[in-house]
């Protein structure tokens, strides 16, 4: 066996999200979140689960950052709830709210784990939504103010801050498929939305900045890599406009100021009416410090003239392995995203911002979780991660998806991510599964074993 050797400041983390875990959904003046009203809608989320109670870890944090300690953590993503702090999504702030986060941050500190916050993990007050939520360009105010209260209240201690955690699920699956909060299904205002969270992104960067804070800021995208099923010219061409849906219409306008030409083509009428304002596209283009990376699995596509998506079509290889949620594991597609965004978008330092996989975790007999799956997947995923730091990609951290098991959006708790194990039958007992002990030994000695 060898070790491959990490770069000495690798940062080592695991990732959460505040309405996954927290639960205490009305306690100590929070305000109604978009997912409290959809999960609370019957027939919107598996077994008719709710973020009520979740992980229970608004009352456990304390806890919880033990366990952080005890796996070794350098760092701990996680989102802020932005219900909690603004109520009514502006106007008068909860002090119980700031008073959360800043006790958590301190247990974090004391631990010596760096504190990365995301401002926006798709939790939306729900007033604002009553006024039109994302799809009204009015939000981006609301969102800089909400941004700003943070960057004065906790400027001083996080580390580096995430505006947003995928803005294209927020738009497509929220405002498009219909699928996740707020379950509207309307393409044109799915576009919309895309453009004002990117608004509001740069507008945020651009406080951030006016405020002179020394910590960094950036924003989280989920990305993939996208593969056509043969080498015919419409394969291809099918390919690159899966890549340009879900990658290009984020990363051209971030890095290049303009959204990609293919698929404005593709948007046609609907692309023609967008709300889109002659600054908004130097606005969005803002200057970040890192680029955040979501990466689960690879797309694999052909052409299909008939299909209503892009005229695309998602193959399955029959000898691909998947995850619990019929998700292709497939690490080289990590590789090839970080080489593809080191060489067409940008150098600055990468972080994987979420990277992990669900499978059927139970407690065996002896009281341990077995997830031997979830280290093979870690372990393949951490080998491309590797690959492309030694061919030049500045990739400077890496954070497991999830900490814990937690509260799976439209699939409710019945899909498990954690390197922890949430016994829910069992007043959320943690467990550490043996791929947190396995993450434990790469932490100490920044190297992985192969
Ligand atoms: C295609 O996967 C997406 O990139 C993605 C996967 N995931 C996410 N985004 C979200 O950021 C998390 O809140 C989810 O819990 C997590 C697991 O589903």
């Amino acid at each position: 066996m060898s070790r491959l050797y990490f770069p000495k400041d690798f940062i080592w983390g695991s990732a959460t999200a505040a309405y996954q875990i927290e639960g205490a959904y009305q306690e100590d003046g929070k305000g109604e979140s978009i997912w409290d009203r959809f999960s609370h809608t019957p027939g919107k989320v598996a077994n008719g689960d709710t973020g009520d109670v979740a992980c229970d870890h608004y009352h456990r944090y304390k806890e919880d950052v033990e366990l952080m300690k005890e796996i070794g953590l350098d760092s701990y993503r996680f989102s802020i709830s932005w219900p909690r702090i603004l109520p009514k999504g502006k106007g008068e702030i909860n002090q119980q709210g700031l008073d959360f986060y800043r006790g958590l941050i301190n247990e974090l500190l004391k631990a010596g784990i760096k504190p990365v916050v995301t401002l926006y993990h798709w939790d939306l007050p729900q007033a604002l939504q009553e006024e039109g939520g994302w799809a009204n360009r009015e939000i981006v105010k609301h969102f800089v103010n909400y941004a700003e209260i943070l960057f004065n209240e906790f400027g001083d201690v996080v580390s580096q801050w995430i505006t947003h955690n995928e803005p294209f699920v927020v738009a497509f699956n929220g405002h498009g498929s219909g699928d996740h909060a707020p379950g509207i299904k309307d393409q044109q205002v799915a576009l919309q939305v895309a453009h004002n969270l990117l608004l509001s992104h740069g507008l945020a960067v651009k406080k951030f900045r006016e405020l002179k804070l020394d910590n960094e800021i950036g924003i989280t995208l989920n990305l993939i890599s996208s593969y056509p099923i043969s080498d015919n010219v419409e394969d291809n061409k099918a390919a690159k406009r899966m890549e340009d849906y879900i990658n290009g219409w984020f990363l051209e306008p971030l890095f290049k100021g303009r959204y990609p030409e293919r698929i404005v083509e593709f948007y046609g009428e609907k692309f023609n009416n967008l709300d889109i304002r002659e600054d908004d596209m130097g606005l969005i283009k803002e200057e970040i410090d890192f680029l955040g990376i979501n990466y689960y699995s690879r797309s694999l596509v052909r052409y299909n003239k008939d299909s209503k998506f892009l005229g695309i079509e998602g193959v399955k290889p029959q000898d691909s392995q998947y995850t619990a949620m019929d998700w292709e594991i497939y690490p080289k597609g990590l590789y090839d995203l970080l080489i593809k965004l080191n060489q067409e978008y940008t150098q600055k330092p990468l972080y994987i911002t979420e990277n992990g996989a669900a499978f059927d975790d139970k407690i065996s007999e002896g009281g341990g979780v077995h997830d031997q799956d979830r280290i093979d997947y870690l372990k393949a995923h951490f080998q491309s991660a590797y690959k492309a730091i030694q061919e030049g990609v500045a990739l400077k951290g890496y954070y497991v998806w999830s900490l814990m098991d937690n509260f799976e959006w439209a699939y409710g708790y019945s899909k498990r991510f954690g390197i922890t194990y949430i016994d829910y039958e069992n007043n959320q007992r943690r467990i550490l599964k043996d791929s947190a002990y396995w993450y434990k030994n790469i932490i100490v000695n920044n190297s992985l074993e192969v």
